[in-house]
């Protein structure tokens, strides 16, 4: 059986307040877009897992996928299988790649093995294995909350615009992110700022990471430069980047941009 994870981005970030377990509470709007890889698992007699595509840093045993799965044997008895990744989200780009295969596995193997889990116990599971990892279960456009692990649903649909995402040759850690933040409450929730005009977003919703990573990264600052320059209506970073992207009235040629970044047009 075979899957095709997604990639996220936000729209704006307010980190409110830091939590004694060392994460951080935040506010945020998820957005699922069209940048994907392939995850297939087929039954075999031994544990298998391999990857093609982009290199996934660190051992294959720690793949999200194995621990998803050890997390469900205990639950559930369940055979022996190989994973096949094909990768193709950028890595530490803010895209919730890791996450979203995380969660897309989940959903697989529940398919798969006809498990009937509801969508609240695979959150569960998500839960276990990372902070924006339950988005992808539903996967519709939502404002999170707490560690970016609860939700509301929101109408948002961007259809009609052009969304183009870049990706710098900027490696930028969560954790380091995360690390640069003094936690505030916003003057006014996302929630609301949301449903304003789109032209008027830029002004008003922010990303609280941008200010220390825009001024560590001059390639990110530049990106985000380049595509309101280019007509943006929209431009930010997406959560810890290094990833940046653009909302467009009209389809735009992005064909200025420095050739060391990697450049995804459509993905909305
Ligand atoms: C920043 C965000 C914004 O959507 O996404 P990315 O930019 O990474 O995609 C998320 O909060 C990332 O969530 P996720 O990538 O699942 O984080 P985790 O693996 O659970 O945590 C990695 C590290 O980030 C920090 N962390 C994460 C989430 C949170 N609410 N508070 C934190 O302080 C902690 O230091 C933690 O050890
Ligand atoms: N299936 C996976 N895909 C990507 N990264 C993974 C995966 N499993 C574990 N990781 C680890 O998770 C880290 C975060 O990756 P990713 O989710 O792509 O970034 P981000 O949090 O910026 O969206 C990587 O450094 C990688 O080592």
């Amino acid at each position: 059986m075979i899957t095709f994870p997604n990639a996220k981005i936000n729209i704006g970030l307010n980190i409110t307040h830091k939590r004694t377990d060392g994460y951080h509470n935040l506010e945020t709007i998820f957005y699922p877009v069209k940048i994907k890889e392939a995850l297939e698992v087929i039954e075999s007699a031994e544990m298998d897992f391999e990857t093609s595509g982009i290199e996934i840093p660190g051992p294959a045993n720690d793949n999200l996928c194995l621990q998803a799965y050890q997390l469900m044997r205990k639950d559930h008895d369940l055979p022996n299988i190989k994973i096949h990744l094909h990768k193709n989200i950028p890595i530490g780009a803010g895209l919730g790649g890791g996450s979203a295969d995380t969660a897309f596995f989940i959903k697989l193997i529940n398919d798969k093995f006809e498990m009937q889990l509801s969508d609240e116990k695979m959150e569960s599971y998500c839960r276990q294995l990372g902070a924006d990892c339950a988005f992808f279960i539903q996967n519709k456009p939502v404002y999170a909350f707490n560690k970016g692990d609860e939700f509301e649903p929101i109408t948002l649909d961007l259809s009609d615009y052009h969304l183009a995402l870049v990706m710098p040759p900027v490696h930028v850690s969560t954790a380091e992110a995360y690390r640069g933040v003094t936690p505030k409450q916003p003057k006014r929730s996302l929630k609301e700022l949301i449903k304003m005009p789109i032209e008027e977003w830029q002004s008003k919703i922010t990303n609280d990471f941008e200010d220390h990573i825009l001024l560590n990264h001059p390639q990110i600052k530049k990106v985000k430069q380049d595509l309101l320059s280019a007509g943006a209506l929209f431009s930010m970073m997406s959560g810890s980047g290094a990833s940046v992207y653009g909302i467009f009235k009209e389809k735009v040629d992005l064909s200025f941009l420095e050739k060391d970044n990697l450049v995804f047009s459509d993905i909305q």
